[in-house]
């Protein structure tokens, strides 16, 4: 604690903080235990919340600085009507949440999944706040999302409906913040995360270039042939794999070479990771989609699994392979365990059944509170989310930067830039571990809770 305090002293924020120390955060111990004796599920952003006011023992902040530390700057809903190819009309609930721009422009993706919802959104959306500070890039945190199975749409109906999301969050913020709309290329940046990529993100780019003239730095994660950056495709997935090796080399376990992983989720961030681990002499022994999983002892042969997924064959129909039950991945014996789907997978009913070493979180919040806290007594490392998926948001943000600018960056550019990011970053939280002897998870948030509270105080509030 005495530590954290110092650090913030030497940001020179202390000195507006701390004559409100007698106004400790109090009962913040006490509601997070609560929280977590909890015996229903939290939600997602419950979830967040705990490790965020985990990380707020350690900081001692005064109480007024909580609920906004918490809780979303704006949240936007809106209804999107889609007349279906069958002439039938349908309607989808969509939802904008920005978090916090005390750092920069709120940033952050749009997801297409059918289990969205408000309080999802709002979780995701208070993570890329801390990862864009743990990162320490310029900009805020946001999230989107549409509560929709894409792949119950034709690809036809698929684009009307982005359109028309980028069209009505317009418009209602317009209508909220009169005459100011809250997508923007200073304002509020959209990304790709679950079920799109770079197609919706030329759509949406399209769109707003309808509204407010050529703007390619409105949405980032492009084709690369339209204003894109080489490497952002990859770049969550090569970023998760430079905090792994990070992480081994901190902790003397040698190098990625000869280690053995577990991949849940192969869609950009998982299949991406695996392609770089396998260049680099890694064993991907088990690998799971939505639909099924595949393990083979030896490693499989990623490039081909890639392309046998490419050309449009189920996952586990790969003959490299033999056949495991998807719900058995995470259980599969490994060094390196790399949830990359959804959220809340790692929770207390199979957090002591996991065999593996690390914890790698490329997916958003795949660990619950209580299932992280059975993994730290089992002394399992967890490399948190918030650091470990952070390359995407990087390579974002050198997209953004190239396109302000007009200026394209060669391919190895971009990855020696995003290593560099990655390495300090894992550099600041490993100092906080190390010295504050917290788990990673915890020296992240306050690694990010210092520089987003520093930010937001020398600002001031008016
Ligand atoms: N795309 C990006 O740049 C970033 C993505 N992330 C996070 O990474 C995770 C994955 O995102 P993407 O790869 O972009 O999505 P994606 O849509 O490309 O792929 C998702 C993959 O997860 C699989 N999946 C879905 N539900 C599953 C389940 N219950 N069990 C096993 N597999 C399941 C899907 O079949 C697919 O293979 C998400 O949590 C996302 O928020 C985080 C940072 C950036
Ligand atoms: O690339 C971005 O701006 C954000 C990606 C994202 O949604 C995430 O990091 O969770």
């Amino acid at each position: 604690m005495a530590l954290a305090l110092k650090k913030l002293a030497s940001a020179g924020v202390a000195h507006q903080l701390l004559p409100a120390a007698g106004a400790l955060l109090p009962g913040l111990g006490a509601a997070a235990s609560q929280l977590q004796a909890r015996r229903t599920k939290m939600s997602h952003s419950e979830a967040t919340n705990t490790f965020i006011l985990e990380a707020l023992e350690h900081l001692e902040y005064p109480k007024r600085l909580r609920k906004l530390l918490l809780t979303p700057e704006r949240e936007v809903a809106v209804e999107l009507a889609l007349l279906r190819d069958n002439g039938e009309v349908a309607t989808f609930n969509a939802y904008r949440v920005q978090h916090d721009n005390s750092r920069g422009p709120y940033k952050g993706g749009l997801r297409f999944h059918p289990q969205v919802d408000l309080d999802d959104v709002r979780s995701l959306a208070s993570l890329m706040t801390w990862k864009t500070a743990v990162m320490d890039i310029p900009f805020g945190g946001a999230k989107g999302g549409v509560t929709v199975d894409p792949n119950e749409l034709s690809e036809r109906e698929l684009e009307i409906l982005t359109r028309k999301l980028v069209q009505l969050e317009i418009l209602t913020r317009k209508l909220v913040q009169a005459l100011r709309p809250i997508l923007g290329t200073y304002e509020d940046i959209p990304a790709p995360d679950m079920n799109t990529g770079a197609r919706e993100m030329a759509w949406i780019f399209d769109e707003y270039t309808k509204f407010a003239g050529f703007s390619p730095g409105i949405v980032t994660g492009k084709p690369v042939w339209l204003h894109g950056s080489l490497g952002r495709e990859a770049a969550t997935g090569r970023g998760t794999v430079f905090a792994i090796r990070e992480l081994l080399a901190a902790q003397g376990l040698g190098e990625i070479k000869n280690k053995s992983f577990v991949i849940q989720g192969f869609g950009n961030v998982g299949s991406w990771a695996a392609q770089i681990l396998h260049e680099m002499g890694g064993r991907v022994v088990a690998v799971s989609d939505a639909f099924g999983a595949v393990a083979n002892e030896h490693g499989l042969q990623i490039p081909d699994l890639r392309a046998h997924v490419a050309d449009r064959h189920s996952l586990a129909s790969f003959a490299g392979g033999v056949v495991i039950p998807k719900e058995s991945v995470l259980t599969v014996p490994c060094d390196v365990l790399i949830p990359a789907a959804i959220g809340g997978v790692i929770d207390e009913d199979n957090a002591r059944d996991l065999q593996c070493k690390i914890v790698a979180e490329a997916a958003n919040g795949p660990t619950t509170p209580e299932g992280d806290a059975i993994l730290r007594e089992r002394g399992i490392t967890v490399l948190p989310d918030i650091f470990t998926n952070g390359g995407g948001v990087t390579v974002s943000f050198f997209e953004w930067v190239q396109n302000l600018q007009n200026f394209k960056w060669s391919e190895d550019e971009v990855n020696a830039k995003l290593d560099r990011v990655m390495r300090e970053a894992f550099e600041a939280i490993w100092e906080l571990h190390t010295e504050d002897k917290i788990p990673l998870r915890t020296a992240a948030f306050v690694k990010a809770l210092q520089r987003v509270t520093r930010a937001r105080v020398h600002r001031g509030f008016d």
